[in-house]
């Protein structure tokens, strides 16, 4: 007789997502150390010694690198688009994938400014999940197969991970997330997306509002809130930052769907998102109020509403900065300037 497999899919990310390992607190301590010797007044670059202690802790080196920044998009296709919940129509997202290969997308430029490498993966995009006004999303074998796909994917050597998505619909995924995850009004969670107005916000709303009534007996384990209400690339993107934390790569969140994926993550372990910035806030409605419950500050308040990991990539430029100040800076005595 065959021993009886009792255990669950999500066994594995259950256990990692709990033994995730800390800071290293010596390097951060050396790093405030050095930033108190060099040539400024102390705290005079504001938040951008913070930023440099926050690489030096989560890389474990209290000199820390930006040199191989990489940012990672994950694209999907979701059912809940057919209900008419986005501006465009579903058939976009492979179309961005095309223009994101050709290196005619925004996120390219910005890419490219700051000497960043860019990777999209492409998530069954022939395949949509199953509209979760109806269905889940995906079953506990896939959504964990697609968390391990994220996982996989970051691997390889970067120093920084900034993460984006692409996928029409997935605003409103993003929304039942939120909703799913902290309760209030469908209302609270859903903005315009790409520009949702009039009657296309109105059904999203009630598409949010429906996906959680129908799931509301299984929403108290985040995990399962993920797999009903999330997609492919909000499930991959919880997985990549789980494996950057556990590969010493501090991780830069983008816009709303982004952080929505961390937020299941971080229901499940409060200190889950330690080593992660927040890129941008978005002028997606509802993603201040997301960043706020995760305790995380935006880096940059543009207005950028794009996704595809444009606000993350953006901020390549502020963290770059940061580190090249913390290495590069003479100290006082280096230097022969007078100290205070
Ligand atoms: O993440 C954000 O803050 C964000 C805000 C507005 C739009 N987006 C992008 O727009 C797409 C989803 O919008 P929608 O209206 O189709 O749900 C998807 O490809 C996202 O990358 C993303
Ligand atoms: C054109 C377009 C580009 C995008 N990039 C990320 N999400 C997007 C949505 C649309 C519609």
């Amino acid at each position: 007789m065959f021993p009886q497999d009792t255990g669950s899919p999500f066994d594995d990310i259950r256990q990692l997502v709990a033994t995730l390992p800390g800071p290293n607190e010596g390097a951060r301590e050396a790093a405030l150390a050095r930033q108190e010797q060099l040539v400024k007044p102390p705290g005079a670059l504001g938040r951008l010694e913070a930023i440099a202690a926050h690489l030096s802790a989560w890389q474990g080196n209290s000199m820390p690198t930006v040199n191989r920044p990489m940012v990672a998009v994950f694209a999907a296709t979701h059912g809940v688009a057919e209900l008419g919940v986005s501006p465009y129509p579903g058939a976009v997202t492979k179309q961005m994938m095309a223009t994101f290969t050709a290196g005619k997308a925004a996120v390219n430029q910005i890419c490219a400014t700051f000497d960043a490498g860019l990777r999209v993966f492409d998530l069954a995009l022939d395949y949509p999940t199953p509209d979760i006004t109806t269905n889940a999303a995906l079953d506990e074998k896939a959504c964990a197969a697609t968390m391990a796909f994220g996982m996989e994917a970051i691997a390889g050597g970067s120093d920084l991970l900034c993460l984006g998505e692409m996928g029409i619909g997935n605003t409103t995924v993003a929304a039942a997330l939120c909703h799913g995850l902290y309760g209030g009004t469908a209302e609270e969670w859903v903005g315009a997306g790409t520009g949702a107005a009039g009657e296309v916000l109105d059904r999203k709303i009630a598409a949010v509002r429906a996906a959680v009534a129908f799931h509301k007996d299984h929403l108290s384990d985040p995990l399962e809130v993920l797999r009903r209400l999330g997609g492919r690339e909000i499930a991959a993107i919880a997985g990549a930052i789980i494996a950057a934390r556990h590969e010493k790569v501090p991780v830069v969140l983008d816009g709303y769907v982004v952080t929505a994926a961390a937020a299941v993550l971080h229901a499940m372990n409060p200190s889950a998102l330690d080593h992660c910035l927040a890129g941008h806030v978005s002028a997606e409605k509802a993603h201040r109020q997301l960043l706020d419950r995760l305790g995380l500050v935006p880096l940059l308040d543009l207005g950028m509403r794009l996704g595809e990991g444009s606000g993350a990539a953006l901020s390549i430029g502020v963290v770059k900065a940061a580190v090249a100040c913390h290495r590069g800076m003479a100290t006082f005595a280096e230097a022969g300037v007078s100290e205070g």
